[in-house]
């Protein structure tokens, strides 16, 4: 409802959804004003592309659809990706008995996450989760069917989603991946979420991806690996070492990984346009790439982030 001033357009300065902004001569019955200043961002994320996320909801369900551990860990590797924090919510607790539960709970804690065990249908736990939300701008993420739309719902209850319906989708905003929208919490916040997918795409780089486990990366923060260039798959001195569950979908993904780094070498020839620049510690990001060092910019406080592929959902 806001135009662009002139003086944002020139410097090429760009109004994301969830950005702060002053509003300037704003015209209230005609809900129209001039957006004069963007207020500095805390994060950044594409696909959704939304300014001032503080966190990733992401739901899995128990039991239908099964859990299944190597599509969960590539999913809180993305998440993790993006530097923002991370709530796992498992919700249909209601089709497994208190023990299984208690195995699962288990299982996840020493991947380093407490997941919150939820029900739509029987409304266990929903206030925990609302109270996690309260005054955050959050995205919520997770595969097809395990209940996202009605989580939503029950935090949400005037959105009027249409639960397990096709048409229902488009209150979410399925028939456009471009379509990016918060929904107010009634106690104060803001809800994004983001079409459901089955395999988000990793292009993270090699060296960055073991600070996606939060159960190795304590390790690393104990001590340095013996090499700098540690790649943790059992060199001497490794501090990360193998004695972990998920160190199998660690070398999965770590192949991936340098599959993608060979990718990004190969386009790094003269004509390309980006670079990655790597930080190490997980902050590798792409910057364009200049002519000569005294264009480029001094180092961003904002840290670039990407929760890229969330909305693979194949119509774009
Ligand atoms: N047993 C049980 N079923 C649930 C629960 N929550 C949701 N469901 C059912 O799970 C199915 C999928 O729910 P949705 O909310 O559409 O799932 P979604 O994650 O939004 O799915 P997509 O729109 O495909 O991304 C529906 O049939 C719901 O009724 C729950 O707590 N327990
Ligand atoms: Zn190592």
């Amino acid at each position: 409802m806001c135009t662009r001033r002139t003086r944002l357009k020139k410097i090429g300065q760009q109004v994301m959804v969830g950005d702060r902004v002053v509003v300037e001569e704003p015209d209230w019955t005609g809900g129209r004003g001039a957006i004069a200043d963007v207020l500095p961002r805390q994060s950044e994320l594409d696909r959704p592309a939304i300014a001032n996320v503080n966190q990733i909801l992401l739901v899995f369900a128990v039991a239908d659809p099964p859990l299944e551990p190597f599509q969960l860990s590539r999913f809180l590797i993305k998440a993790e990706s993006t530097g923002l924090d991370v709530i796992l919510c498992l919700n249909k607790c209601d089709l497994i008995t208190e023990a299984e539960q208690g195995e699962i709970s288990d299982r996840l804690e020493s991947w380093g996450y407490k997941p919150i065990f939820i029900s739509v249908k029987n409304q266990i736990n929903i206030n925990e989760v609302a109270k996690y939300l309260n005054n955050k701008i959050t995205v919520i993420a997770g595969p097809s069917g395990v209940g996202k739309s009605s989580v939503i719902n029950m935090l949400i209850p005037d959105i009027n989603l249409r639960v397990g319906e096709v048409s229902g989708k488009l209150a979410r905003g399925r028939h456009t991946t471009r379509h990016v929208e918060l929904f107010e919490l009634p106690d104060g916040g803001l809800l994004a979420d983001t079409p459901g997918f089955n395999q988000p795409d990793l292009s993270c780089l090699p060296e960055d991806l073991i600070y996606y486990f939060p159960e190795a990366r304590r390790r690393l923060e104990a001590g340095s690996c013996r090499f700098s260039d540690c790649l943790h798959r059992d060199e001497p001195g490794c501090m990360v070492g193998s004695d972990w569950e998920r160190y199998e979908h660690y070398l999965d993904f770590l192949n991936d990984a340098i599959a993608y780094q060979t990718y990004l070498k190969e386009q790094a020839d003269p004509e390309s346009t980006v670079k990655v620049k790597a930080k190490g510690k997980g902050e590798s990001k792409y910057e364009p790439k200049l002519e000569s060092k005294k264009y480029r910019r001094v180092s961003r406080r904002v840290q670039v982030q990407s929760l890229q592929d969330l909305d693979l959902d194949g119509e774009e």
